[in-house]
């Protein structure tokens, strides 16, 4: 069985965020993403985690320059990253740089960088060599820290005008970028939107030690992900497969929003498809 992280900004939405730790860690999860910590003290979060007996194991660098407590309300509101973005460099550095300071306090080995919206009146092409630029920049000051930087193809149905919407355009874009400590993150729920076939491309890209991170959904609507057109456990059952071959020892990341969240039980009541895998793997 893949090792599964609570995505702490979608699951369970009932509680407080810093709450949200020790729920996590009582549903038997050992590890931890969130889209932003910013709003949050870094050596109290470091605090939970340690309380909790749990690792971050991702968070995304800001998606626009902001104050740290109106970073989260600025992603809704249309902050979608920096990377991509013709003269906006030094806010884009400036939040790589905030990223590598929470990342420290936290222990956590992988930052996502958004890439952002193509600007209107600019084509994906033309901000292409900027966002190679940009990338190669973040790559190096993370190599300082010993970290790791993803990339995360999104789809455009969530994210209209996102530069980064394929697997093959990330894996194209780590060559270009010729860093070795960025790798792609590959959300299987974008993978399905946008593209599909998706156990034939966990097969061919894990194997070639550019995949840092899965994570998953149900689609088409995002929730837990044993709803909708993606068999999970089948999947699971292919990292787990291709993990044993190739020497991958990463996490896949629960980052849906819990349509059995308002009921009776909250997110741990929609855990049924984290309960079959643990069933499947004790087989
Ligand atoms: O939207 C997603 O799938 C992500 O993982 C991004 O990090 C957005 O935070
Ligand atoms: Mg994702």
């Amino acid at each position: 069985m893949p090792r599964f992280a609570a995505n702490l900004s979608l699951l369970y939405p009932e509680l407080d965020f810093p709450d949200r730790f020790e729920a996590a860690a009582r549903d038997g999860f050992e590890g931890v993403e969130c889209l932003f910590p910013y709003a949050w003290d870094a050596g109290e979060l470091a605090a939970r985690l340690q309380g909790n007996g749990l690792q971050q194991v991702l968070f995304n660098a800001p998606p626009g320059r902001r104050e740290r407590a109106e970073i989260e309300r600025a992603w809704q509101a249309g902050d979608k990253g920096l990377a991509c973005v013709p003269g906006r460099e030094a806010e884009f550095k400036a939040g790589v740089a905030l990223a590598l300071s929470y990342a420290a306090v936290l222990q956590c080995p992988r930052v996502h960088v958004l890439a952002g919206v193509v600007p209107a009146g600019l084509t994906r092409e033309a901000v292409q060599p900027l966002y190679v630029e940009n990338l190669r920049w973040a790559a190096r000051a993370a190599a300082k820290e010993g970290l790791r930087l993803m990339i995360e193809p999104i789809n455009t149905r969530d994210i209209p005008g996102y530069f980064l919407n394929r697997q093959d355009h990330a894996h194209e874009l780590l060559e270009e970028i010729g860093e070795p400590n960025v790798q792609v993150q590959m959300d299987l729920y974008h993978c399905q939107v946008v593209e599909g076939d998706v156990a034939t491309k966990i097969r061919r890209y894990l194997p070639t030690g550019r995949v840092g991170h899965f994570q998953v959904a149900g689609v088409p609507q995002r929730h837990e992900p044993d709803c909708g057109e993606l068999n999970a456990g089948y999947l699971f059952g292919v990292i787990d497969e291709v993990a044993a071959q190739c020497g991958w020892d990463g996490w896949v990341g629960a980052e849906y929003r819990p349509a059995r969240g308002s009921e009776a039980g909250g997110t741990s009541a929609g855990l049924g498809w984290l309960r079959a895998a643990r069933a499947q793997a004790a087989r």
